[in-house]
């Protein structure tokens, strides 16, 4: 049986972050994607022209669907635009049987908001609390905890903060911070430093969304938390080195570059 996989996320017309991101990964990880879509926006390589949530009852009705009839091995969420679409989200994962990777998707590369400023305590006291791992970037660090990350030093404190608002693991993804791309997971006990070569490429729009993805996609497969997470740094580090230009800006990671001849 394929193991089965569920991102919760928004829709990325331009087809490199968002469901789009999560469902690319999910195939090249070998696992059946499936997805409840939170929000639709108008989206390319040089940002964000639109974005329009759904009713809650047009999520819960195709979580519903999906878990009810297929079941889920692991879930992923993603945008989830509003606090009473996370509130929502989070009630249906607290239901469910599964682990749950939470990327806490704040704004996207171009700064253009995903989450509205009033959404940010639901993450705190509803979403975190249920993740099995949350997967914040620094700016989403330093939104939901108010510590600022600016040396790898930082994280550790970064990793506490987050922990201290329930999720089981905390992966601090230092992706925005000079020299190598290092990001910290942790549980509070065991610590994991997953370091990789920055790659000088301009084109990774959609790294935080493949990242998450990858995670759960391994967890679905049998992975322990640090072995998903260290197979899925390992991805989106060859997913960032193939980037490439689409647009007139930020193009997307390569998705399929494992397929890629010579790789
Ligand atoms: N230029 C880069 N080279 C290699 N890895 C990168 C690069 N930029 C980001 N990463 C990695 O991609 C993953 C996503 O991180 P990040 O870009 O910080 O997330 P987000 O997309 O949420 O902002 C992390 O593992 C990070 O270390
Ligand atoms: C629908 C959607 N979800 C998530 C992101 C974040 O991805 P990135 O940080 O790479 O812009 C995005 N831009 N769009």
């Amino acid at each position: 049986m394929i193991p089965t996989v569920l991102t919760v996320a928004g829709s990325d017309s331009g087809g490199g972050a968002g469901i789009q991101a999560d469902l690319k990964t999910m195939l090249a990880l070998g696992v059946h994607g499936m997805s409840v879509i939170t929000a639709v926006t108008a989206q390319n390589s040089l940002g964000v022209q639109g974005a329009w949530e759904l009713p809650v009852a047009a999520v819960r009705a195709q979580y519903r669907s999906v878990v009810d009839d297929i079941g889920v091995r692991a879930v992923k969420t993603g945008m989830l635009a509003s606090a009473e679409l996370v509130e929502a989200v989070a009630g249906l994962i607290a239901g469910t049987d599964a682990p749950a990777v939470v990327d806490p998707v704040g704004v996207s590369k171009h700064g253009d908001s995903l989450l509205a400023a009033s959404a940010l305590d639901s993450v705190r006291t509803k979403l975190l609390p249920v993740a099995t791992v949350a997967t914040p970037n620094l700016d989403e660090v330093a939104q939901l905890t108010g510590v600022r990350v600016e040396s790898e030093g930082d994280m550790r404190r970064a990793a506490a903060a987050v922990l201290g608002h329930g999720p089981r693991w905390a992966l601090i993804k230092g992706g925005h911070l000079a020299g190598d791309a290092v990001d910290l997971l942790t549980d509070g006990s065991e610590e994991h430093w997953l370091r990789a070569p920055r790659h000088d490429n301009r084109h990774t729009h959609g790294t935080g969304c493949t990242l998450a993805s990858a995670i759960a996609a391994q967890l679905a497969k049998g992975d322990s938390v640090p072995e998903a997470v260290a197979a899925a740094k390992e991805y989106v580090t060859g997913a960032v080195a193939a980037g490439f230009a689409l647009g007139g800006g930020i193009g997307p990671v390569d998705h399929g570059w494992r397929f890629r001849d010579g790789s």
